[in-house]
């Protein structure tokens, strides 16, 4: 039966606004842009012929205004997969929960969210500077597995066969696996993108193979990975938000992809340099492919 949610869970601000994020149900458009880097929200709101909304709080900064007459809004998750559960909850919430009888609404609202980020190649022949279109999110970060009935939305197949791949150690999370939104995929998709699975690793440099000072457990993790085949599929990338937003998204009924600049190619050891033009440009790219369609 449909009960209000307790005020410890759903915590609303004085304001009316939902906690985290700062915002009230009509701030926001049905196309969301999310970026890691807060930077990255001015970035794209440059390109708005209007900004009708700014608002913010912690890491979690707002834009909403219009691209060539279409609503869209942009908002900085940060870093992580812990944060991605705040935001995707809480935008979630902000559509499909009366927030003043705390209810659960009859009719559920779909939202479209792209993330547009910065990533790592696992594959040599990927150039620095290329777009990566993550048709699947692989999750090591494990949040997905807190929630009920996550087998429901995953490529439980793909998982079985990388774990057995990689002899992954029960020390570590289980890997999760989520298709993107094909919908959403597609509108992007074009001679300019690669596709590919796309690991979402809790943190930067050991969950991503990195040794600077310390050692991983397993030094011939990204050997195997990138060796990894399933069915045709590869793995192509790392960075650390993708699983946990197409995980949430499928599980709630919202379309998500992810499209990121690869800044740095793991296998070939090398890092762009400067990627804020090459940015500047997927933006652009993005923003066509959403109001040309
Ligand atoms: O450029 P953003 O969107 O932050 O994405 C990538 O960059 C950060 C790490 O440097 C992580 O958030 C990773 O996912
Ligand atoms: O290697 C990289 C580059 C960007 N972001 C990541 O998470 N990893």
């Amino acid at each position: 039966m449909n009960k209000a949610i307790e005020p410890s869970e759903l915590i609303i601000n004085e304001n009316g606004s939902i906690f985290h994020l700062n915002l009230l149900p009509e701030d926001i458009a049905d196309t969301i842009l999310l970026v890691g880097d807060p930077g990255r929200v001015d970035l794209i709101a440059s390109f708005f012929d209007k900004v009708e909304v700014e608002k913010r709080n912690r890491e979690f900064i707002t834009k909403t205004g219009t691209y060539q007459g279409k609503r869209i809004s942009v908002l900085a998750t940060g870093i992580g997969t812990d944060n991605i559960d705040i935001v995707i909850n809480e935008l979630d919430a902000l559509v499909n929960i009366d927030l003043n009888t705390r209810m659960v609404k009859e009719e559920k609202r779909s939202l479209n969210f792209i993330r547009i980020g910065t990533s790592g190649a696992l594959q040599a022949d990927l150039p620095v500077h290329s777009y990566l279109l993550s048709e699947k999110g692989m999750g090591f970060d494990g949040l997905l597995n807190f929630y009920a009935n996550r087998e429901e939305v995953s490529d439980n197949a793909l998982e079985a066969a990388f774990m057995q791949h990689t002899q992954w150690s029960p020390k570590l999370t289980a890997p999760y696996v989520v298709p993107g939104s094909a919908d959403l995929i597609e509108k992007l998709k074009s001679e300019h993108t690669t596709a590919g699975v796309t690991i979402s690793a809790p943190g930067f440099y050991g969950p991503q193979g990195r040794m600077l000072r310390l050692k991983t457990q397993d030094t011939g993790l990204n050997e195997k990975i990138t060796s990894f085949a399933f069915e045709g599929q590869k793995i192509t990338n790392y960075e650390m938000e993708c699983s946990a937003l197409y995980g949430l998204s499928a599980m709630l009924g919202h379309h998500a992809a992810t499209i990121c600049l690869i800044i740095a190619n793991r296998l070939r050891g090398e890092f762009g340099g400067d990627y804020k033009p090459h940015m500047k440009q997927l933006v652009q790219y993005v923003l066509d492919k959403v109001t040309n369609n």
